[in-house]
């Protein structure tokens, strides 16, 4: 199905679970919703959530006041880094599948679903004629976003060659999830201590992390490699910790500006790094190469747990291994 243009009535979802919104300027949304308060909104543009929230109606993901609408990214929520990663390549920063109009996807290959999960939607992207300019490799992205029984959110992408020259092609990958945090200050992430990581500041020099959970004083840009399949944000003022699970995304990128940045960014509130940090399951440091009709499929699994899980600390051998 192709998106909704101004004029064509709204997809028809056929599920209780699901919602399409209609709104101008390319902002059509489709609203998952969950038990209670739970739901997830997406948006078309940059098939990109931009919402989620638990069973009490309460925002996980940060979303900046100062966002800006398309033809721009928009800042906050699980933006999509796809075929390039950062300025790792000769396309915009962080590719352009973030900054394109997706389609929902009627007809997906058979992907094998939780049968307790009723809220999910599929969407599709596949690159127009510009894009092929750009990056002349034929492809389809399809993306699958499921809420859970629990309020759990889970990001599904399935990408495939479709070039019809016989050409494989090679990507970098992101799902740039910006947290909701109370105070950055008081956040420790758990999980990628003893890591190797490119410190993007220091001009993607590798270094080792120490052996604690990692907190935050300043600055920090960072490509953890390898990193393990679970990690743990734990926020003490909020009494939440974080679960992001990752298959097939071998990286972790975390970043967050701090205030210098911050300023110099036009859409970020001056003091907006205080309530976010990005946790970023990726492929960065090798990119992921398929022949014709070779596809990859990559996994982000997020909950939200309270506090009561982590307050004698998070194992982290359980989040490494539990
Ligand atoms: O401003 P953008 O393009 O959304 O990127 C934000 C940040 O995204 C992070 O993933 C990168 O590691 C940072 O280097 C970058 O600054």
């Amino acid at each position: 199905m192709a998106a909704a243009t101004p004029h064509s009535p709204p997809p028809q979802l056929s599920s209780p679970f699901l919602e399409y919104i209609r709104a101008p300027g390319g902002l059509d949304k489709v609203v998952l919703r969950g038990r209670r308060s739970c739901s997830v909104e997406i948006r078309l543009f940059g098939g990109q959530v931009t919402s989620w929230k638990n069973d009490h109606g309460e925002e996980l993901l940060f979303v900046s006041s100062k966002a800006i609408k398309p033809p721009k990214p928009f800042r906050g929520g699980i933006p999509i880094c796809f075929p390039q990663f950062g300025t790792q390549g000769n396309l915009e920063q962080h590719g352009f599948a973030r900054n394109r109009l997706w389609a929902i996807d009627d007809n997906p290959p058979p992907l094998p679903v939780n049968p307790a999960i009723k809220a999910f939607v599929d969407l599709i992207l596949k690159p127009s004629e510009d894009d092929l300019k750009m990056w002349p490799h034929s492809f389809e992205f399809r993306l699958r976003i499921a809420l859970g029984a629990g309020g759990d959110l889970s990001l599904t992408s399935r990408i495939r060659n479709t070039n019809t020259d016989g050409r494989p092609f090679s990507y970098t990958f992101a799902f740039h999830t910006y947290f909701s945090v109370s105070d950055i200050s008081e956040v420790r992430v758990e999980g990628l201590e003893t890591m190797d990581y490119l410190d993007n500041m220091k001009g993607k020099e590798r270094f080792t992390e120490q052996g604690d959970a990692i907190v935050f004083e300043s600055e920090v840009d960072k490509v953890y490699l390898a990193a393990p399949s679970k990690v743990a944000i734990i926020d003490h003022d909020m009494r939440r910790t974080f679960v992001v699970t990752k298959e097939g995304l071998p990286d972790a990128v975390v970043w967050n500006p701090w205030d210098k940045k911050a300023k110099a960014m036009q859409d970020f509130g001056d003091s907006e790094y205080k309530h976010m940090l990005c946790v970023e399951p990726a492929a960065v440091e090798k990119p992921i190469s398929l022949k014709p009709g070779e596809e990859w499929k990559g996994r982000l699994g997020l909950s939200a747990v309270p506090s009561s899980y982590c307050s004698g600390q998070l194992d982290p051998l359980k989040v490494l291994h539990g």
